[in-house]
């Protein structure tokens, strides 16, 4: 991990509201910068995956502060009218930008965790099945809907949370990740059912 202090000298930090780093006028946040804090754990859940383990980036406030402040400075300024997280890392970046963007969350949470009635998505992973659920009365048509996880890998986290929007009605403005493994085709695969994707970092699977 690197120093996060030697980093300083060449931000210029601004305490206004978003906060951002900048450079002249121009937001100074880069992917060679923010790498270092997602680690390569290979072999985990099972063979053959390599685990992009983003712990360390939230073990620096100021790697954290960075990809919160690069995704608010995305968003501040479109029409989204909603925020939704997903379970359960999109858990430790939705609830910043609905805060941050001062937007209703929807929470969409792994199967039997809601309480009231919900709808339901079954889906793929890199590494197995699961189930995703989000109340029925969370979303309606006219809502413009930001989903936040983690990272992108199939895409079928994010498919199932879109389709599930939409069955509500809604529409879906984007899909954001801190991460994007491209060669695992999730983002094309979300790109070619109509949903944009944004990611801060991404990887190929052969880099360590
Ligand atoms: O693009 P995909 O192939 O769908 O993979 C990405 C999803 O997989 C991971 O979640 P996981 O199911 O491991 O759950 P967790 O967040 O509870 O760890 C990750 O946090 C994304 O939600
Ligand atoms: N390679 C990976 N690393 C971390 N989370 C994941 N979710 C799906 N694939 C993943």
């Amino acid at each position: 991990m690197p120093d996060v202090d030697s980093l300083e000298p060449e931000l210029t930090y601004v305490h206004n509201w978003p906060y951002t780093f900048t450079s002249g006028s121009l937001m100074i946040f880069d992917e060679i910068t923010l790498k270092p804090y997602i680690r390569a754990v290979p072999d985990f859940p099972k063979p053959g995956v390599v685990f992009r383990d983003i712990t360390p980036l939230f073990q620096s406030p100021r790697a954290f502060r960075m990809v919160v402040d690069s995704l608010v400075q995305r968003y501040v300024e479109t029409e989204i009218t909603h925020i939704a997280a997903l379970d359960a890392r999109g858990f430790l970046i939705g609830p910043m930008l609905a805060y941050a963007l001062n937007k209703p969350l929807v929470l969409f949470r792994k199967k039997g965790k809601l309480p009231a009635e919900a709808l339901m998505e079954t889906y793929q992973t890199e590494y197995g099945d699961a189930v995703i659920e989000v109340h029925k009365d969370t979303l309606c048509e006219g809502d413009s809907v930001l989903l936040v996880d983690d990272l992108i890998a199939t895409g079928g986290t994010l498919m199932a949370a879109a389709n599930l929007v939409r069955r509500m009605g809604a529409h879906v403005y984007e899909a954001a990740a801190i991460v994007d493994l491209p060669e695992l085709g999730g983002s094309l695969r979300l790109n070619d059912a109509g949903i944009s994707t944004f990611s801060l970092v991404a990887f190929e699977l052969s880099e360590r």
